[in-house]
């Protein structure tokens, strides 16, 4: 049902296919954030052509709405969004930490109050895969014990060891041949923990594995190292998934390191405030300076914004029109969509350091 495939490497990155039973994700890939079942301001359609090949559905945010029970009687994320490709589902571990109202954890479960209506929610491992088997997406991720960094190292220590008892108890109550399970690896920035929770989990045969417990407020090059001596001790047969990343620049460095697949919400949030992601590095489309503009954001992107002029864009936004945000999500969507088919084309051709040199250059030293 599920495969990865790996077609080539050139030096640490990696050019695979993993193989779903809704069809092939192509690595390195970018997964756009469809929180609530829908991409923000895109039609599913409109998703589609920017090339993803994989979306995000998210455990916390539907089964507090419209509920889980509610998306399966409503056949499932897939026929509700009305996208037929692969979805992954995060577990609830991460918004738990960062969304819920504050929240105890237990050996037994996260709990946690509804930021929506107050409603206290008890999410154990089991409680997440039953969710997540509801909502049909094709890969589930473990439930996690995710912390804030920095942390004290005996702190970092007891969510390593719960994660990796709550994986097993996941592991467990998965029991869908057709959705795959995917482990996360904790460790905070610590070499020695890292590498031991990813020799852990391992040895469980998940269908992948993903790297956890980063892009929480380290400094990039800390998320780099830490990747870097994580990912030598995962299996080179299962996809390999760095949550919550990143900018374009996070996207290629992790690729160096041996990172398959990503998800941030940033090429979206950013698109709904007026920061448009090209070659040049980031536009503040607000800014005066493109109130006479009439070149499109980049002269070769196929999407919806570039068939008009920065000048118009910067309208739309000072205007507050609801196209604005709309076609600067489908630029930045593009955006990544294309700069992971390129990549994957310069790791067939043997050239991925030189294409890494020539958009870090490009992009300069903004903060992105
Ligand atoms: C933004 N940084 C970051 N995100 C992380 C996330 C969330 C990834 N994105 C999920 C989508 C967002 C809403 C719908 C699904 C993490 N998730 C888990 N389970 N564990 C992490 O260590 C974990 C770590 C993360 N770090
Ligand atoms: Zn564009």
């Amino acid at each position: 049902m599920f495969r990865y495939e790996l077609i080539g490497t050139d030096g640490g990155a990696r050019r695979g296919v993993f193989h779903t039973p809704r069809g092939p994700v192509r690595t390195p890939g970018f997964m756009p954030v469809g929180t609530l079942g829908t991409v923000k301001g895109l039609t599913i359609d409109q998703v589609a052509a920017t090339g993803a090949d994989m979306i995000l559905g998210n455990t916390y945010h539907l089964r507090l709405r419209p509920g889980h029970e509610t998306v399966a009687a409503l056949g499932g994320l897939h026929k509700m969004c009305g996208w037929d490709g692969p979805i992954l589902t995060d577990s609830g571990g991460f918004q738990v930490f960062s969304l819920g109202a504050i929240n105890k954890v237990t050996e037994h479960a996260a709990t946690f109050r509804s930021h929506i209506d107050g409603a206290k929610i008890e999410l154990t491992p089991e409680h997440s895969i039953e969710i997540q088997q509801a909502l049909g997406s094709d890969v589930a991720m473990v439930l996690d014990h995710v912390i804030a960094l920095p942390a004290p190292m005996t702190q970092v220590e007891d969510a390593l060891a719960r994660s990796i008892r709550w994986a097993a108890r996941c592991r467990v109550a998965a029991d869908r041949e057709d959705q795959a399970l995917f482990a996360i690896v904790q460790g905070g920035l610590d070499r020695t923990l890292r590498q031991q929770c990813a020799t852990e989990l391992a040895a469980m045969s998940f269908e992948g594995y993903a790297v956890g417990g980063l892009s929480v407020g380290e400094p990039p090059e800390d998320m780099y190292t830490t990747t870097g001596f994580t990912t030598p001790h995962l299996p080179v047969d299962k996809p390999r998934y760095l949550m919550g990343v990143g900018t374009p620049r996070d996207l290629l460095e992790n690729i160096a390191r041996g990172i398959d697949l990503f998800d941030c919400v940033m090429p979206t949030r950013n698109g709904r405030n007026a920061l448009a992601f090209t070659d040049e590095g980031p536009l503040k489309l607000r800014n005066a300076v493109h109130k006479l503009d009439t070149r499109p954001l980049m002269e070769d992107c196929p999407c919806l914004a570039c068939r008009h002029s920065r000048g118009y864009l910067r309208h739309l936004f000072v205007a507050g029109e609801m196209l604005g945000p709309i076609l600067l999500s489908h630029h930045n969507l593009m955006y990544y969509g294309r700069l992971m088919q390129a990549t994957r084309d310069a790791i067939e051709a043997g050239e991925f350091e030189a294409f890494k040199n020539a958009k870090l250059a490009g992009w300069g030293h903004e903060p992105f």
